[in-house]
């Protein structure tokens, strides 16, 4: 199918509060068949919650509903579910996973519209007896994966993926539906390789020219700029542009963004050589082995010294998110790490935090926050737990209570320095933008002051202009209050800004460790798996 001038979809005078806060005022924007929108704006710009409405998803009706109106052919609509936007051809990919992960790829995409096969008892018992059609289900499966131009297997299990095939599945599954006319995806290639990304990139083309509109949600803007037909841009909940990707650029939707020029670029060059820390010996880390689904580090060796800013980087799916989960003990590990002097004893998440390690997961919804508690309770329940700060004590200490001006106290104090966007610190989790949960979860960690924090893709889901003051805060942590930190990353240029080395992760070995200084061409020899000569020299 070709793409055609009529408007297809309008979204018309959107406008939406939550509990009397307006995050949407007065949106409209329309699109044609096969059209591919780029939708930016800031974290907490209104994205997710327009893309919300259009989905007919419970959270908009449950608070109130909307005003405005949604036209598709002209014609007005109401979902009162996504069951209902489904039927009427729109599907949506959301920023988490609702995958089941005891259940494979091609389980996942037939779920809940399975094929079913006749059998002699149905005449006696009825329909409910007919067993699932294996191999049209796979068939199905193998059809829409091959739409995506990725190669899935559809026999794996959900929970034995590498997390971009788990974006792959959630795609495909919207694929699967027959009428689909337009699909929405949330930041999608926030969690993909390079190479995964521009496979995906290409599949969104395909799908256009077959007529599938496309809404792509990203804070990768170049990507927006590739694939988009048209970008719009919204700030503080109001559309600021509705351009042409081919009349933009990179900076320009930035600015509009932002609201402001962005003089300097995001990431700062590094415009000193760090010297090599000569701090005590903080961490030591020997022939520790990671078994994590798509991260599985085989045999790492490092040592970290005080005071230092340790980058752990490599291409997706090599092992580098491997190493910060197997030494918290959130995956199964072995070997030997050695903090402060001591042995870590590894699979034991509560003794790595008491001995003063922290870690911000890359997996903010899965292990990161108590959606359904407020932002102050998040922020502190974990140093609660293992260091009793924020406690008051009664009768000289039998009874222990909260401190809620201490936990309100810490809470505002990171949401300004940290700019989080909220209506106070008694909002709960679940009620933030992504990119502002992402800020909780830092927030956090910092409250813990551990003497060593490891941070894995702090960045991510983060906005362009934001990005800096995270990056900053960790800077500032690591100067001011002596916190070690290993930051693990697929943006080596943010690396770069803030580390003193960086290790190289490939394979499931580290490739090498070099200076933050050195060229970028260096570490991209490392990631390919061209540097196994400088290991024993970085690691000496
Ligand atoms: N269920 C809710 N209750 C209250 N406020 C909410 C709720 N959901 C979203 N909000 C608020 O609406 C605003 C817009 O959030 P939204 O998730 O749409 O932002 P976004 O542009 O998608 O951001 P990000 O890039 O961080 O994902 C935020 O200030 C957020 O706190």
């Amino acid at each position: 199918m070709k793409k055609n001038t009529e408007t297809f979809l309008e979204m018309r005078g959107i406008s939406k509060e939550f509990f009397g806060n307006r995050v949407l005022n007065d949106v409209s924007f329309s699109m044609q068949r096969g059209e591919i929108l780029g939708l930016v704006g800031e974290n907490g710009a209104g994205k997710s919650t327009l893309m919300k409405i259009l989905f007919g998803m419970s959270v908009i009706h449950e608070t109130g509903g909307y005003d405005g109106k949604i036209l598709l052919d002209g014609k007005e609509v109401t979902f009162a579910s996504p069951l209902n936007a489904l039927d009427a051809g729109i599907g949506m990919v959301h920023q988490e996973f609702s995958l089941i992960p005891g259940f494979t790829t091609t389980e996942n995409i037939v779920l809940n519209t399975e094929s079913l096969k006749y059998n002699v008892l149905v005449e006696l018992f009825g329909d409910k007896i007919k067993n699932l059609d294996f191999e049209k289900n796979t068939q199905r499966a193998k059809t829409a994966i091959a739409k995506l131009g990725f190669n899935l297997d559809e026999t794996m299990l959900v929970s034995e993926m590498p997390v971009g095939h788990k974006q792959f599945t959630e795609i495909a599954r919207e694929l699967d539906r027959e009428q689909i006319e337009l699909i929405v995806l949330d930041e999608p290639t926030a969690v993909l390789t390079e190479s995964e990304a521009d496979i995906l990139l290409q599949s969104i083309r395909t799908l256009s020219k077959e007529g599938i509109a496309i809404i792509l949600i990203s804070h990768r803007l170049q990507e927006i700029i590739e694939v988009a037909d048209k970008v719009l841009v919204l700030r503080d909940g109001a559309v600021v542009q509705e351009v042409s990707a081919s009349q933009t650029n990179v900076e320009q939707i930035a600015e509009w963004m932002v609201g402001r020029e962005l003089h300097q670029t995001v990431i700062e060059k590094v415009d000193t050589v760090r010297e090599e820390k000569s701090g005590e010996l903080l961490l030591s880390v020997e022939h520790l082995w990671v078994d994590m689904p798509g991260e599985t580090v085989r045999d790492v060796s490092f040592e970290v010294r005080r005071g230092e800013i340790l980058g752990i980087g490599g291409l997706a799916g090599q092992g580098k998110l491997g190493i910060p989960n197997g030494i918290m003990g959130l995956h199964v590990a072995g070997g030997q790490v050695i903090f402060k002097g001591q042995p870590v004893t590894l699979n034991n998440p509560r003794f790595s935090l008491n001995i003063g390690m922290a870690f911000v997961s890359e997996d903010r919804r899965g292990v990161g926050l108590l959606l359904e508690e407020p932002l102050d309770w998040n922020i502190v329940f974990t140093a609660m737990q293992t260091q009793d700060k924020y406690v008051k004590s009664y009768l000289g200490g039998l009874i222990q209570w909260r401190d809620d001006e201490a936990m309100s106290r810490v809470a505002q104090e990171y949401i300004q320095v940290l700019e989080i966007r909220c209506t106070s610190e008694k909002q709960l989790a679940q009620e933030l933008s992504g990119g502002n949960q992402q800020k909780i979860c830092l927030a956090k960690a910092f409250a813990l002051n551990p003497e060593l924090l490891f941070v894995s893709e702090p960045t991510r889901g983060i906005d362009v202009g934001a990005k800096k003051i995270v990056l900053d805060t960790l800077r500032k942590h690591n100067k001011q209050k002596g916190t070690t930190i290993v930051m693990v990353s697929s943006e080596l240029e943010e690396m770069r800004s803030i580390c003193d080395r960086i290790a190289i992760v490939d394979e499931g070995f580290i490739s090498g460790i070099l200076p933050a200084s050195a060229k970028s061409t260096e570490f991209g020899l490392l990631m390919v798996g061209k540097g196994k000569e400088h290991k024993e020299e970085a690691n000496a």
